[in-house]
């Protein structure tokens, strides 16, 4: 009886689960359909793309080291303005001069934004008050900023000589450890990381620092490693899918490094402020100040602040040091490969300047090859490939296509510095890509390496003097070579918010001409 009984109860308590589970597996089922759809789903009329899958989105189409082979592909199949899904993230993507200048030109107002759940903008501007400048929303705070940054690299010698004087003591240090490695095989990394460094720190800080000194050394590593992290597989992994933030996954390095960068840059502002005196800028940071008093005594609004100062340091600090100085990396690498390219641009230097002591960026007009050449290596070195990303402020539309406000936007800028059509040979090095038929310097418009509309590079009048008067310098003095022993030159780039070339060694021989 007991066992019947048992079995009587277990079969009606087996008939009743087996009641609850059927609808609950069904309900599961269809929260997970809708979970799914909803994650997946692109609104109507928006750009098409390769169809995703859960969780990890179109992740799959793309080699996280390096995705813009693959970029370049879906382009192909989907035109110039297309969709992906970064894991649960979706992204438009903005391929090709046109489609380009259409949105972040025309329709500027709209795609001018940045979003502020991204890694990077996280990791390096934690706090929301302070998001500096290059990361900063599409506002009056933008604005503000943006005004008078440029106001003021244009008060420390921006376009004045006193700017092209601090460039050349900076390359001229170059000089002499180039001239001190008697020939033999450098590494060339840190050199230039430096160089840079220090021509930004000079208007930041009016200091140069020593190669040996601690807050240099910091800061040329960070930029370079917090770079690789940002655009790499940890970083995108970090914006794609939000469950894995909380892990504790390399990108919490960049996280780390940041909060370092703060300290150090809090520890030069301490320092700085015991010899300020108010109303004679010695440096941005003075100037900074001095205006943020102004603004405060006439009770006038605005959203400077110390903590967007410390900010505002970072970023230019950053931005002007990994780009530049990869650009002329780049550069070198190039000419080593090509030589000719090296001696046209010499034959030029030298029938130029003569016996004039130094360059000057008045030269440039009369020198178009090495103009052209200049030009050619910052179209192949590509140093900034997926721009910064944008955001759209509002509803809007592009080529007939529908994009939500708060979309993410990817400018492919490597579309258009290789597109098929707007340069004579978009697959070589060739500097007649700027060069018109009578040897004249032209420039397409889809020369882009600073991106276009309101949001381009602010620091694009200054990159282009440190180009054009380090490399000019360096040019007249040596001959670039690649060491015998090292292989052939391997061109292709290390992928990262900004592209640097595989880590090289070259050899500079002082050019008969000058011994
Ligand atoms: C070869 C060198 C350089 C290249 C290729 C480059 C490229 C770029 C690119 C592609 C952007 C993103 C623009 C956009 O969002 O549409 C940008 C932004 C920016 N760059 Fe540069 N850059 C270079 C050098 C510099 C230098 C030397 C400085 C320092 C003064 C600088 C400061 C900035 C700032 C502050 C922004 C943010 C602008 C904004 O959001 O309003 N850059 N740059």
């Amino acid at each position: 009886v007991v066992s019947d009984c048992g079995q009587y109860m277990a079969a009606e308590h087996c008939y009743h689960s087996h009641n609850v589970m059927v609808p609950l597996v069904l309900f599961l089922a269809a929260a997970l359909a809708l979970w799914v759809y909803f994650q997946t789903h692109r609104p109507k009329n928006f750009p098409p793309g390769p169809p995703p899958i859960p969780v990890l989105g179109n992740l799959l189409e793309l080699h996280l080291e390096n995705p813009i082979a693959d970029l370049e592909r879906l382009a192909k199949r989907y035109g110039n303005v297309y969709s992906i899904l970064l894991g649960t993230r979706r992204a438009v993507v903005i391929n090709g001069v046109g489609a380009l200048k259409e949105a972040l030109v025309n329709k500027s107002a709209d795609f001018s934004d940045r979003r502020e759940d991204l890694f990077v903008r996280r990791a390096a501007h934690p706090k929301a008050h302070a998001p500096g400048v290059v990361l900063s929303p599409y506002s009056p705070g933008w604005k503000e900023h943006r005004r008078f940054i440029l106001a003021t690299l244009r008060n420390f010698g921006l376009g004045k000589q006193s700017m092209e004087q601090r460039i050349l003591a900076e390359t001229h240090r170059v000089v002499k450890l180039l001239q001190q490695s008697d020939g033999k095989p450098v590494d060339p990394q840190s050199i230039f990381h430096h160089t840079s460094s220090n021509i930004i720190c000079q208007i930041l800080f009016a200091k140069q620092f020593d190669s040996e000194d601690e807050f240099m050394k910091f800061f040329t590593s960070f930029f370079r490693e917090t770079s690789k992290i940002i655009n790499g597989p940890w970083g995108m992994l970090y914006d794609s899918i939000p469950s894995v933030r909380y892990l504790p996954l390399p990108f919490n390095k960049a996280f780390h490094l940041f909060k370092m960068s703060h300290e150090r840059y809090l520890e030069k502002f301490i320092e700085n402020k015991k010899t300020r005196v108010p109303g004679k800028p010695r440096h941005f940071i003075d100037a900074y100040l001095d205006e943020l008093e102004k603004k405060k005594r006439g009770n006038t609004e605005s959203l400077l602040s110390e903590d967007q100062l410390r900010a505002v340091l970072l970023d230019l600090h950053f931005a002007g040091t990994d780009t530049t100085a990869n650009t002329v990396l780049s550069g070198l690498l190039y000419l080593m490969k090509y030589p000719h390219v090296q001696e046209l641009c010499q034959q030029e230097i030298d029938r130029v300047l003569q016996d004039k002591p130094e360059v000057s960026l008045e030269d440039r007009v009369q020198m178009p090859y090495v103009q052209a050449a200049i030009h050619e290596i910052q179209r192949t070195a590509n140093t900034v490939p997926l721009s910064v990303f944008h955001c759209t402020t509002r509803d809007t539309d592009l080529l007939g296509y529908s994009i939500p406000k708060d979309e993410r936007i990817i400018p492919n800028l490597s579309s258009v510095l290789n597109e098929k059509g707007q340069w004579k040979r978009p697959d070589e090095f060739y500097p007649d890509n700027f060069l018109n038929e009578n040897g004249e310097f032209v420039k397409p418009e889809a020369f882009m390496p600073f991106s276009t509309g309101p949001r381009v590079c602010l620091g694009e009048g200054l990159a282009r003097m440190e180009l054009f008067i380090i490399l000019v310098t360096l040019l007249r003095r040596f001959r670039f070579i690649w060491p015998e022993d090292a292989g052939e030159p391997d061109l292709t780039p290390v992928f990262g918010v900004t592209q640097t070339p595989k880590p090289y060694r070259l050899r500079a021989q002082i050019r008969s001409s000058l011994k």
